[in-house]
């Protein structure tokens, strides 16, 4: 309708010209007039409301899509490969690119293409040979946008490219600012963003400069038709084969035969961006979820058992093993430790268990299943792991130890704290356990993040404790104390205790000693430290 719309006003122009003003006829000009008055009503309506249909649809990409990408992350199996949180980040901020495109004006424009025919068909009737003019003028747009899609198609991939490195410095950089500082990183990663900066830049303006010639190349033809038409025109009306109105509707009407053309062209210099973005996101979700192709075992009371199988585990892109064949059994209830030089493997194990990575080969068990026959959520749901960067989040301490979880009573979360000695701090504060906490818990000391992490983990009682060096921020009384209360809170559950500090092994009555990756030891607490002592008398 709008394009229909777009032709009355070149027909209104020649009626005018041609019939109205040989004739002083004013009351056909009257009648003329308000025809192209409710036209212009119309055509206002139609068009706010081609424009809130294309929002609506904008708005839904951004709604659907963004949904989607975010549990597609929250399910992302880790073993894959997820690239660096800043790439990963600004891949997430690509849905705008794919929102312009799908909710751009422009891309209305493609509406236009068949006018484009039937406005030159009219033109045609009007002109007669004229519409060569235009005719002979559309293909320098179209080979000169074919000629540069190649090139286009190139550079958005190396733009994109650029933008989601200078996001991954930004976000390094922003998400750790107190150790930038503290270590004078600031000049490394000011180069790093400056280079980052550059790259960027120049990508974008050679993709600028090739998308110009193509809209500028529309733009030369609009004019070079208006003016074709109007210097033929001049020989049609002195052959008296057009009128002075037909010159002027034809000068319209090729005008508005070009036009969308130049839209096209625009369009065009974003399809490749839009497309780039699509790849990528759709790369992202092409991806398998985590947790068992098929439906997983529903276990309602999962046993704390565990077993590591023959197990060899390679992170993604690392050259050598983390773990070679390691084997054992943990019964349920059982206390153990596990000990062993910086990166020998334990946090490895650790992660491994709660099936943040499956093994590469062999069998990780627990209550006697394979954990990738288990949901990954209930899996986690019966594991209260402590690792030790302890993330908070943000929002109020109350709901970092809760984490929404419906299964567990403020009760629950009382009885956590208390144990875990987050209660002394929290029960201080005037806010008490609504104090909220920023970005990544800033405001409590690591002392304190670390106590609410430790709530976190036991709360709901788990059958399986997973903790990484549980008192790593803490002094010697504090750890005392938090000694007594763990050994109760340890009492008929399953633990596994990563840690250095030789005190913290009273809690356990076995030890599994790994290094480069292997167990090397394995056995009742006392005859382990015997054996140690022996080997490394100086320890
Ligand atoms: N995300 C990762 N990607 C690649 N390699 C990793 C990753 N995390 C750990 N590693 C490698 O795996 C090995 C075992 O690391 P792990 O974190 O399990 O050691 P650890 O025994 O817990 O050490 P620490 O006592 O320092 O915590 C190390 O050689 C380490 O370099």
């Amino acid at each position: 309708m709008i394009n229909c719309f777009a032709l009355v006003t070149a027909l209104f122009t020649m009626t005018v010209y041609d019939r109205v003003v040989p004739n002083n006829a004013t009351d056909s000009l009257v009648g003329l007039t308000i025809g192209l008055f409710v036209v212009v009503i119309f055509d206002f309506i139609l068009k706010l409301l081609r424009a809130y249909f294309v929002d609506v649809a904008g708005a839904r990409v951004d709604r659907d899509i963004g949904k989607a990408i975010f549990r597609q992350i929250l399910n992302m199996r880790l073993d894959l490969g997820k690239g660096s949180t800043g790439g990963l980040a600004g891949l997430v901020r690509e849905i705008e690119t794919l929102r312009d495109f799908f909710a751009s004006a422009t891309l209305t424009a493609l509406v236009d293409v068949p006018f484009i025919v039937i406005t030159l068909a009219i033109l045609a009737s009007i002109g007669g040979s004229i519409v060569f003019v235009p005719l002979a003028l559309i293909p320098f747009v179209v080979f000169t946008a074919a000629a540069t899609q190649p090139t286009m198609q190139r550079l958005s991939a190396k733009t994109l490219g650029q933008a989601l490195s200078k996001q991954a410095v930004l976000v390094e950089t922003i998400g750790s600012l107190e150790t930038v500082k503290s270590a004078n990183a600031g000049d490394l990663l000011a180069k790093r963003w400056s280079k980052a900066l550059e790259d960027h830049a120049s990508a974008t303006l050679q993709q600028r400069i090739v998308s110009t010639i193509t809209i500028n190349m529309a733009g030369s033809v609009q004019t070079l038709a208006y003016t074709g038409v109007v210097i033929f025109g001049v020989g049609a009306i002195a052959r008296q084969e057009l009128t002075m109105g037909g010159l002027i509707a034809c000068a319209i009407l090729s005008g508005r035969a070009v036009s969308p053309l130049s839209m096209i062209a625009s369009l065009l210099t974003r399809i490749h961006a839009a497309r780039t973005a699509y790849n990528q996101i759709d790369g992202m979700m092409a991806q398998p979820e985590e947790g068992p192709a098929g439906q997983p075992l529903e276990l309602r009371n999962l046993d704390g058992d565990i077993e590591f199988r023959d197990v060899d585990f390679r992170y993604p892109n690392a050259a050598e093993l983390a773990l070679t064949q390691v084997s054992f059994r943990i019964a349920a209830g059982e206390h153990v430790a596990l000990i062993g030089p910086i990166g020998s493997g334990k946090s490895t194990i650790a992660r491994l268990l709660i099936g943040l990575y499956p093994p590469t080969s062999g069998l990780v068990l627990v209550g006697g299943t394979d954990i990738r026959q288990l949901s990954p959520r209930d899996l986690r749901q019966r594991t209260g792991a402590l690792f030790q960067d302890n993330v908070l989040l943000t929002g109020s301490i109350r709901e970092n130890i809760l984490l929404g979880r419906e299964d567990v009573d403020e009760e629950e979360m009382l009885r956590a704290s208390r144990a875990s000695l987050a209660h002394d701090f929290i029960s201080q504060l005037p806010s008490g356990y609504d104090l909220t906490l920023s970005d990544r818990g800033e405001g409590l000391s690591g002392g304190q993040r670390q106590s609410i992490a430790m709530a976190r983990a036991l709360i709901g009682k788990p059958p399986i404790l997973i903790f990484d060096e549980p008192t790593s921020s803490v002094d010697a009384e504090t750890e005392a104390r938090l000694m007594r209360n763990l050994r109760s809170e340890f009492e008929n559950r399953t633990l596994i205790l990563i840690t250095h500090r030789p005190s913290l092994l009273a809690l356990v009555d076995r030890i599994v000693m790994l290094a480069r990756g292997r167990v090397v030891v394995d056995g009742a607490s006392n005859d382990v430290l015997r054996k140690v002592q022996r080997i490394r008398p100086a320890a």
